[in-house]
């Protein structure tokens, strides 16, 4: 089976960027910032690959470049370099060469995206029903009995009282506007979520329940799914191959079983000890 997204070389730089740059951050200067220009070097030639139905994690300490990696997969950043191919039923399609229209399209019918702050993923200024509908509209559904039948059936599956629905999200707990975040991501069956730190300042009951969730979603939909997370609890329960960064940098790579049994850096081998 061919991998739905191939990502190789994926660089972003923060600044005016400068021949040192690259040379100069990393894991082994300790530092994104370069010493000779000050751009930050948030992420640095990143590849990997994902399968349909995959959960890849990406994991690493705050500022690592993680959220970098899905930003720019999501178009809510430009890259400075490197390419995407995202592969859709036959079509195959460069996502850093995308005019802004056809970024919009796949941003609202192909992905979805969970963030940890539900501000940037959900509007406060409509009920929680409307948010998803807003998703169902830009998919061509536009018939209001059908709408809100799917709404009601997107909460339902992701555990928001359907009672509520009518609703902002702004009165909802934590962890309930997570779950709407991840019934909006969903309306449109999209094969390749993106999930930004979705537990992180939840309870651990709370966050229990949304991992389930993801993991039901990914059994049911086969949705392939990249997860951003500081938790290595996270990492372990869902992800079957794991990316490690530091400064900006994948320093390790594999089978995620694998990583947690025998990490190869020191850097990973202290993740998984302070956690044991
Ligand atoms: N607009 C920006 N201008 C300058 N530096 C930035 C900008 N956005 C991000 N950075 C820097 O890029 C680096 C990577 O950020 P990123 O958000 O990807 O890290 P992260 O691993 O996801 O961390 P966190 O979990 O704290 O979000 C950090 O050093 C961050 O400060």
């Amino acid at each position: 089976m061919k991998p739905i997204l191939d990502v190789k070389g994926l660089t972003r730089i923060h600044g005016t960027e400068c021949p040192s740059c690259l040379d100069m951050t990393g894991p082994e200067h300790n530092t994104n910032v370069c010493p000779a220009c000050g751009s930050v070097v948030a992420a640095a030639n990143v590849s990997f690959s994902l399968q349909p139905g995959e959960i890849l994690g990406i994991m690493g300490e705050s500022g690592s470049g993680k959220s970098t990696v899905v930003k720019t997969l999501y178009f809510d950043q430009a890259p400075s370099r490197g390419s995407a191919i995202f592969r859709d039923d036959d079509q195959s399609h460069e996502l850093f060469n995308l005019n802004g229209a056809e970024q919009r399209w796949l941003r609202n019918h192909r992905f979805g995206m969970v963030y940890q702050n539900p501000n940037l993923g959900l509007n406060f200024g409509i009920s929680a029903g409307g948010n998803i509908a807003e998703r169902l509209l830009m998919n061509d559904l536009n018939h209001y009995g059908d709408i809100r039948r799917r709404a009601s059936e997107l909460l339902t599956r992701t555990d928001v009282m359907v009672s509520r629905m009518d609703e902002s999200p702004k009165q909802f707990s934590g962890g309930m506007q997570q779950r709407v975040q991840i019934a909006k991501a969903l309306a449109t069956r999209p094969p390749l979520l993106y999930l930004d730190e979705v537990t992180t300042g939840l309870d651990l009951s709370v966050q229990a329940r949304i991992l389930d969730l993801i993991l039901e979603i990914q059994h049911e939909l086969g949705t392939a799914m990249i997860v951003v997370t500081h938790d290595l609890g996270v990492i372990r329960l869902l992800a079957s191959r794991t990316l490690v960064m530091k400064y900006g940098r994948v320093i390790e790579s594999g089978l995620t079983d694998q990583i947690l049994e025998d990490p190869q850096q020191a850097y990973t081998q202290q993740l998984v000890a302070s956690t044991l």
